[in-house]
């Protein structure tokens, strides 16, 4: 969780919450490169209580999408950010599932997962599920419909959602140096994330950053163009 691997060269800004559809067992060549890896603890807990529908009404479902990646990418924002809208409802914690506890089976799984109403969206987040080599068979046997999520664009559309999330939900708080929600989920109080999030991080040799690019570019080409998009990762 606190140890994203490769170390990639940072953009300057926030983050946008994006997404790419995965076919699990098609040929998506992302797919094919997810690693091997392990991961414990999630302590991200603490600034992402697991809400419920209102009243506690509803039923568990099991997740309709989750954002698989990448780790550092963001991808706690994107889920806090995305659950103010009132069709989409998140497990708090990230559940490690699909990377840990297959073992426990769905039902288990299900479990963790808050109540819905019918029309909501049941997600969660885990983002180790992109560097683990099992992660894309295991969730297509759970549902080859599940909306898998990266953090690279927007995602609204995506999940058929209203754009109703928009830039008067956040503003910026200097001490973070990030958008933060005005309104929680729930609350009437804005809300940043943890202090594990938005950390500063020391300068960077030069070098070391223009090796890192130099390392990222041949990837960078091929995903603008397995996107058609041109993200500028390169700048
Ligand atoms: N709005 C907002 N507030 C706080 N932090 C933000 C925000 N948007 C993006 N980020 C960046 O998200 C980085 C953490 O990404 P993840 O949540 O995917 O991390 S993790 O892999 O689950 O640990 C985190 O990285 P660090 O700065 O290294 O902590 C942030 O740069």
């Amino acid at each position: 969780e606190r140890c994203g691997s490769p170390p990639a060269p940072r953009r300057p800004s926030g983050h946008l919450a994006g997404f790419l559809r995965w076919h699990a067992l098609g040929g998506n060549e992302l797919l094919r490169k997810w690693t091997g890896g392990e991961h414990h603890a999630d302590s991200e807990a603490d600034s992402s209580p697991t809400r419920l529908s209102p009243l506690g009404e509803g039923t568990k479902k099991l997740p309709q999408a989750i954002i698989v990646g990448v780790k550092k990418g963001g991808t706690r924002a994107l889920l806090e950010f995305l659950r103010v809208h009132p069709d989409v409802r998140a497990a708090g914690a990230e559940p490690h599932f699909f990377d840990r506890d297959y073992d426990k089976g769905l039902r288990w799984y299900r479990e963790l997962m808050p109540k819905t109403l019918e029309g909501q969206i049941t997600m969660e987040k885990t983002p180790s599920y992109f560097v683990t080599r099992e992660a894309p068979a295991r969730i297509y046997a759970m549902s080859r419909d599940t909306k898998l999520i990266v953090v690279l664009g927007r995602v609204q559309d995506f999940l058929g959602l209203k754009r109703i999330i928009t830039d008067k939900h956040f503003y910026f708080n200097q001490t973070k140096g990030f958008p933060c929600l005005k309104k929680a989920e729930g609350s009437s109080k804005p809300h940043c994330l943890g202090k594990t999030k938005g950390r500063t991080h020391p300068n960077i040799d030069p070098e070391v950053v223009r090796r890192l690019r130099d390392f990222y570019r041949p990837f960078n080409m091929k995903f603008y163009q397995m996107t058609g998009r041109v993200f500028g990762w390169d700048d």
